[in-house]
């Protein structure tokens, strides 16, 4: 008899950065981080996991293709999860003994893998969590985040929903680096996020390497988790709790800068953010300036891309700028009807125009290829659907 479970997990955007690790194989952090879990109707993970005694083979296929299960890090979390199994076959002899058998894994990710829009993130957090449905684990979201950690860092926070920290804890065993919940989405659900996607393209340093490269030769980095971000990690929970936008915004575009700061001090430096990602950062200087307010946020991950985050009731006052910037690129028509995106304009002009004391960049929108409009949202979630064939074990 095939056992199948599937779940969908969301994509996190880190505030305040995880870069470098005190230990690589079980990826512990040499700082501790938050992040702002995103809705996922627009960026996903759905997967299914099933098991069945007849299988031969751990298998995953990722997007339609099949993929392998290599990697060392694959492997933790499969033996990890086989090893919790193994506790519940021990008390319940009655339970069927799923951690001796091959595991299928089918996943889907709607959105490009491996553009800097944390798919591993949300990959790893549901093929984790899917798998421990399928096994009925016990343990509490903030144990398996253990698990999801093994297997890329970013992606334990992506275990809750709302407002995450990751943790680094002090313990060698990486027993005490778990993701925890800062506060639940309902206590903040006005945050949103427009994603100004400025590359599709695959990255050239990834995560692990470029943080292998700080850790080992950046003299600022240092400096980071020593003296910046201990202090900027409670001053962050502490803006979350209370609601405090501008000092949550002012906390997460310095957390940006000081992490592309030590990539740069990285020698040979490491440029993820290129000539259109630096444009975003100073428009959203210079919107916050002409408000005399800080309504909006930007955030960079490993990769170019432009994460702006700002609260619902000043949706029209930001767009009413990067809408007007930003008319001519994808994803605004599926968010938004004409009349509403005509009211972004009319707001440009009757409200920013005339007061306007900087110029604007015309030509901005040609380095960004579409926008994805989305908002803070739940943890993973149980779903109906289901990848996997229950007859054959197979893909559908
Ligand atoms: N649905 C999935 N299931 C299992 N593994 C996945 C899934 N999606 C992505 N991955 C793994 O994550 C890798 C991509 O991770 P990578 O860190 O390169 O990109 P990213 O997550 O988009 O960027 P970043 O984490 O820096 O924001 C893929 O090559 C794959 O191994
Ligand atoms: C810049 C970041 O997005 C780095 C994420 O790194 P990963 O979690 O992808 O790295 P690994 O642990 O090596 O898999 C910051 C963040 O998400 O906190």
């Amino acid at each position: 008899m095939v056992y199948v479970a599937s779940t969908t997990a969301p994509v996190n955007i880190a505030t305040l950065k995880y870069w470098g690790k005190r230990d690589k194989d079980l990826n512990l952090p040499t700082n501790s981080s938050i992040s702002v879990t995103l809705a996922q109707e627009d960026l996903r993970t759905l997967t299914s996991a099933a098991t069945d005694e007849g299988f031969t083979q751990d298998k995953l296929w990722l997007n339609g293709k099949e993929e392998s299960l290599d990697s060392a890090r694959t492997q933790q979390c499969l033996a990890d999860l086989r090893g919790l199994r193994q506790q519940v076959e021990a008390q319940d002899p009655q339970a069927p003994k799923m951690s001796q058998w091959k595991l299928h894994i089918v996943s889907e990710n709607n959105f490009p893998t491996a553009a800097g829009l944390a798919s591993s993130a949300a990959g790893f957090a549901a093929l984790v969590v899917a798998i421990a449905k399928l096994y009925q684990l016990p343990q509490d979201y903030s144990e398996i985040s253990k698990i999801a950690r093994k297997g890329s860092g970013s992606a334990c926070r992506s275990l809750f929903g709302g407002y995450v920290a990751w943790e680094m804890g002090e313990n060698l065993d990486g027993s005490d680096s778990k993701a925890v919940e800062v506060a639940p989405l309902n206590h903040w659900p006005n945050m949103k996020a427009a994603i100004l996607v400025v590359s599709d393209m695959k990255k050239d340093t990834p995560s692990t390497s470029g943080m292998q490269l700080t850790v080992k030769t950046s003299d600022l980095f240092q400096e980071r988790i020593k003296n910046v971000v201990p202090q900027r990690f409670e001053e962050m929970k502490q803006a979350i709790r209370n609601k405090d936008f501008p000092t949550f915004a002012d906390l997460t575009m310095k957390d940006s800068n000081s992490f592309h700061a030590t990539c740069l001090d990285s020698y040979p430096p490491i440029f993820y953010m290129n000539d259109t990602s630096r444009k975003i950062i100073r428009l959203v200087h210079s919107i916050n300036a002409f408000y005399n307010e800080t309504i909006v946020a930007y955030t960079y991950d490993a990769g170019p891309n432009a994460v702006l985050y700002y609260l619902e009731e000043n949706e029209s006052k930001l767009f009413a700028f990067i809408y007007k910037l930003f008319d001519k690129v994808s994803g605004w028509e599926t968010k938004y009807t004409e009349a509403e995106l005509n009211d972004f304009l009319k707001e440009f002009d009757q409200s920013v125009s005339p007061k306007l004391d900087f110029e604007l960049d015309d030509e901005i929108y040609r380095g960004v290829s579409r926008v994805i409009l989305t908002r803070a949202g739940p943890g993973p979630q149980d779903t109906t659907e289901c990848l996997i064939d229950e007859n054959t074990g197979l893909p559908k």
